[in-house]
């Protein structure tokens, strides 16, 4: 689903993210983790040919699409439909004055997905949403049901891919931990492939298969998730589990 070799991304000259090597498989989950300014959030704007004014060499493959050389109508063709981009802060990508329902339709419309209230009760029961937050704006919901709506809005279009990230940093703990439950169970049931950016180790744990640890743009550290967090080769990743409380 992500194949991606030899990354490169550098902004006037300034190497900012170098990743040799990052797939994501249906089904699967892989977290990369880091300090801010590791150039996590890089590396997953890269996938989808969203890092404006930089430099991008390597090979980066997303859903069948060779993103390096695609056209801006084949990265329209991925971007929103076949790989869904999940943000710290659902809200401000969300339209004010449009009730969620309203907002989902017309995605749908544009999107020519037929069957639209059908496909869109899926959704919202997909993401354990009650149907009538559809009638909400989105002031009136909390910020894990605004998360939970982007990620029905994805499942809706089609999505074979999120890239998430930072998508719990900005909700209570509670909340987290339905999003990520969520999105645990897309990955399981629905084999959806998920790239998780976060700098919380915790979650981390609890979804990731695999996990890539970033430092000033470099992957020091890479591998299965509980090999990894359990006996850490690299000395950075030993100070971020320290960091744990
Ligand atoms: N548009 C840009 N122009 C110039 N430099 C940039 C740009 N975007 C990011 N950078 C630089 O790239 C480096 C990596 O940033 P990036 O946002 O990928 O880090 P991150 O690990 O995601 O951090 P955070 O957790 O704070 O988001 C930083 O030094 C940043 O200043």
């Amino acid at each position: 689903m992500i194949e991606v070799r030899d990354l490169r991304v550098s902004y006037g000259g300034r190497v900012v993210a170098r990743v040799p090597e990052l797939d994501v498989a249906p089904g699967e989950c892989v977290a990369i983790v880091g300090e801010s300014g590791s150039g996590k959030s890089t590396t997953l704007l890269a996938l989808l040919g969203l890092t404006e004014g930089a430099e991008v060499g390597g090979r980066i493959r997303v859903a069948g699409v060779d993103v390096t050389s695609a056209s801006p109508a084949e990265l329209r063709a991925i971007r929103g439909a076949r790989v869904a981009l999940v943000m710290q802060s659902p809200q401000a990508a969300l339209s004010p004055t449009l009730r969620l329902g309203t907002l989902m339709r017309r995605a749908l419309r544009l999107h020519g997905v037929g069957d639209a209230e059908r496909v869109m009760a899926e959704a919202v029961e997909a993401v354990l949403l009650d149907p009538a937050i559809l009638r909400r704006y989105p002031h009136e919901v909390s910020g894990g049901q605004a998360q939970r709506f982007a990620i029905a809005l994805a499942i809706a279009l089609g999505a074979e891919a999120i890239l998430a990230d930072e998508p719990t940093s900005a909700l209570d703990v509670t909340v987290q931990a339905e999003v990520v439950a969520v999105l645990r169970t897309l990955c399981a049931e629905r084999g959806l492939a998920l790239l998780l950016v976060s700098h919380d180790l915790a979650l981390v744990s609890t979804i990731a298969h695999r996990v890539l640890v970033m430092r000033a743009g470099e992957v020091v550290e890479s591998g299965p998730a509980a090999r990894v967090l359990a006996e850490p080769a690299h000395p950075y990743t030993r100070e971020l589990l320290e960091a744990l409380p």
